[in-house]
């Protein structure tokens, strides 16, 4: 089989900046990919490096739809370098969408009917999953979550480490007492914490729990510390009752196996954009039972529905999928993949 195919280059401004232990991240730049298979099928892809995240960039994808012929076959495909984990993603998910045009129910997707989300936020084959709202970093968050928690989300993340601690831990402390009892938080310090002050917001967190007036769940803290430091976050989670998620730790689907090889058993934050090949992400969670949170690259509609595919299947259903972004720019949920094109 043959697939003719064209890109186009994207850029899209967030509503607002997203503001991390990085800084602000005002910009998303993509690439919309379009395959078409000999019968005339069409599959649509989507490239959205994060180079902080450890991705490529934006330039090296350009250079490697550049170099590639206008016809491809299956083994171009599934041979992309792993130094270009989004264009992995990109050209697999196409051509992936494309062999399961009518697309399966997954097994827990039939037991599941429990959702307690408005159906508007989810997608067709995931009314049962939910998602996690991603909530503005400093005191933003305070006024946020209450029309979110109307539209139906029940999970909320928050960035830290972007203000000093004593200030985030006081709007924490506001925010766990103004968040309904159901409510689950999580706190995202994306690798920006020192072990002093992981331990810190690992002890506050526990204290939280601890305390039975302030009955929100403190769910986890997101990769607190840099990459290097996998051993202090193994300590760090032996040591506080909180649990921790690794994110930007396993970021590529080798980061990914040498964090499990290494022995973390605790959560995994896997971004599909980023990581890599699609295929071998299924086999590598199908063989290793991981507790593994699916994760936005705030990439379009097009990397979402891709991304959610591999959530709904892989994803553990007993937490919210962290695709709770579309608030963040206009047409995040669009289904009409052919009209959104036509806009780039
Ligand atoms: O995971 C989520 O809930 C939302 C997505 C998110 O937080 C994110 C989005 C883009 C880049 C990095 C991150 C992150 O998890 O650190
Ligand atoms: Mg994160």
């Amino acid at each position: 089989m043959l697939y003719q195919w064209q890109f186009r280059p994207y850029r899209r401004h967030f509503k607002q900046a997203l503001q991390t232990n990085h800084g602000a991240w005002a910009v998303r730049d993509g690439i919309i990919l379009r395959l078409t298979d000999e019968a005339g099928n069409v599959g649509w892809g989507e490239i959205a490096p994060i180079p902080w995240f450890g991705s490529e960039t934006i330039e090296q994808a350009l250079e490697f739809c550049q170099q590639l012929p206008s016809e491809l076959s299956n083994d171009r495909i599934l041979s992309i370098p792993d130094r270009l984990p989004c264009c992995q993603f990109a050209f697999e998910s196409a051509w992936e969408a494309i062999a399961s045009q009518f697309s399966r129910p997954t097994e827990w997707l039939k037991q599941q009917n429990t959702g307690n989300q408005d159906s508007s936020l989810n997608t067709p084959h995931s009314r049962s999953l939910t998602y996690s709202a991603l909530l503005p970093a400093g005191e933003a968050a305070l006024h946020t979550w209450r029309p979110l928690w109307e539209q139906g989300f029940r999970t909320f993340k928050w960035k830290i480490g972007v203000e000093a601690i004593a200030i985030e831990l006081e709007i924490l402390h506001i925010l766990t007492r103004n968040l309904p009892t159901t409510a689950k938080l999580r706190l995202d310090a994306n690798a920006g914490l020192s072990t002093d002050d992981a331990a810190a917001w690992l002890q506050q967190c526990d204290t939280i729990t601890a305390n039975p007036d302030v009955p929100v769940t403190i769910e986890y803290i997101e990769q607190p510390l840099a990459i290097a430091q996998f051993q202090a976050m193994q300590d760090l989670s032996q040591h506080y009752r909180t649990s921790i998620a690794l994110d930007e730790s396993v970021a590529r689907l080798d980061q990914l196996k040498a964090c499990y090889d290494n022995g973390w058993r605790g959560i995994f934050v896997i971004k599909p954009a980023i990581v890599g090949s699609p295929f071998r992400l299924r086999q590598f969670c199908q063989t290793c039972a991981i507790d593994a949170v699916f994760s936005s690259a705030l990439e379009t509609a097009i990397g979402r529905q891709a991304g959610l595919r591999l959530a709904e299947t892989l994803g553990n259903p007993d937490r919210a999928m962290g695709y709770g972004t579309t608030h963040w720019f206009d047409d995040a949920a669009t289904t009409d993949f052919e009209q959104l094109w036509q806009t780039f």
